[in-house]
C-alpha cells in the first residue's frame, strides 16, 4: 500500500516567458535547455520532482505560438497535446496580457483541468504595484484557479507555488524512480546542449534554422573518454558559413562550451567531434522532422 500522492503539471506559455527555467529551478538541475531567444524549446520534456510524500511529474511545453513552417506547426501541436492529459496546468506570464497570451488562452476554453496564472520575471516588474498591474489584464479573461508570483530565476515563491500544487496530486503509487529527474535519453540531452550554445552564439534566423543530432556514440577505454559525433543541421551555405566562423572559430567555441557543461551534467568525459551539413528546407520536410527527432510526443 502506498500512501503517497503524485500527478502532472504541464507548464504552458509564450516563448521566452521563463518555462524551463521555472522546471529547471524546481528539479534542481539542467535538464532543459534555456536561452534568451524564443522558441528554444522544441520537444516536450517531462521533470520529475520526488519529495517524501508526493511526486511532481512538470511537463515543459514548448512555447505556444503561431507559427507558419511544419516545425512551428508540430511544436504547436505538442504544446496544446500536453495540456489535456494532466492535473493542472501553469499558464507563465512574464507580461501583461497580449495577442499572444490570448491566443494561448483560447485553448483553455474547454479545458476541465484547473489552470494558475504564474506570473514569472517577478524581479523585473516593479514592485507590488507592476504585479498588480499584470495581474489585472488578465482577470476578467479567465477563471484561473489562483494567481502564484514568481520569479524562476531568483528562486522566488516556488515553495509557495509547490504548495500550492500538492492539493491537486492524486493517492496512488508513483509514476517514475524515485531517483529519475527527467525522461531526456542522455544522448538527446547532449544534442540539446549543442544546439543551446548555438543558440547563444548565432543571431536572426540561424537558430530557428538549427538541428543537432548525435550520430554516433563510442566508448574509449584507453582514454576512458566516450567519443561524440555530433551533426548540426542547416538549411542554406550562409548559416552554415556563420557557424563555423572566420577560420572555424565559432564552431569550435561551440563544442568547447558544450563539452565542458555535457562533461559536467553527465559526470563524463566526453571528445565531442562537431559536423555542419545543409538540409534544405527541412523545416517543411515530415521526414526530415521525425529524423531530427521532433513531433514523436504527439
Ligand atoms: N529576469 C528574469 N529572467 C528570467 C526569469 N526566468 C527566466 N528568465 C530569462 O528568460 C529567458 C527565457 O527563458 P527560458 O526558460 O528559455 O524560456 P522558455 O519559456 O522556456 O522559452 P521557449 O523555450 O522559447 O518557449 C532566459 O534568458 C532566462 O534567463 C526570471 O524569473 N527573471
Amino acid at each position: 500500500m502506498s500512501n503517497h500522492k503524485s500527478g502532472f503539471i504541464a507548464i504552458v506559455g509564450r516563448p521566452n516567458v521563463g518555462k524551463s527555467t521555472l522546471l529547471n529551478a524546481i528539479i534542481g538541475e539542467k535538464i532543459a535547455i534555456m536561452s534568451p531567444k524564443p522558441q528554444t524549446t522544441r520537444n516536450r520534456i517531462l521533470g520529475v520532482h520526488t519529495k517524501e510524500n508526493y511526486q511532481m511529474v512538470f511537463v515543459d511545453t514548448p512555447g505556444m505560438h503561431k507559427g507558419k513552417d511544419l516545425l512551428n506547426k508540430t511544436i504547436d501541436k505538442v504544446a496544446v497535446a500536453s495540456i489535456h492529459d494532466v492535473d493542472v496546468v501553469l499558464f507563465v506570464v512574464d507580461t501583461i496580457k497580449g495577442a499572444a497570451e490570448e491566443h494561448i488562452m483560447n485553448h483553455f476554453k474547454y479545458l476541465k483541468i484547473p489552470v494558475f496564472l504564474v506570473i514569472n520575471k517577478i524581479d523585473e516588474l516593479k514592485g507590488k504595484s507592476g504585479i498588480d498591474e499584470v495581474i489585472l489584464s488578465y482577470l476578467g479573461s479567465y477563471d484561473f484557479e489562483g494567481v502564484i508570483p514568481i520569479s524562476a530565476k531568483d528562486k522566488t515563491f516556488l515553495d509557495r507555488l509547490e504548495e500550492t500544487l500538492v492539493p491537486y496530486l492524486e493517492e496512488g503509487p508513483l509514476f517514475f524512480p524515485k531517483e529519475m529527474k527527467s525522461d531526456q535519453s542522455e544522448q538527446k540531452l547532449m544534442s540539446e546542449l549543442i544546439r543551446e550554445k548555438i543558440l547563444y552564439h548565432t543571431e536572426q534566423e540561424v537558430p530557428h534554422a538549427v538541428a543537432v543530432v548525435i550520430e554516433s556514440l563510442a566508448e574509449n577505454p584507453e582514454l576512458n573518454t566516450v567519443d561524440v559525433s555530433a551533426l548540426i543541421i542547416v538549411e542554406r551555405a550562409t548559416q552554415k558559413q556563420i557557424l563555423i566562423g572566420k577560420a572555424g572559430d565559432k564552431i569550435k567555441k561551440i563544442g568547447t562550451e558544450a563539452r565542458k557543461e555535457i562533461n559536467q551534467l553527465l559526470n563524463t568525459k566526453i571528445h565531442l567531434t562537431l559536423w555542419v551539413k545543409i538540409k534544405k528546407d527541412w523545416r517543411n520536410r515530415p521526414n526530415d522532422l521525425k529524423a531530427f527527432g521532433y513531433g514523436e510526443d504527439v
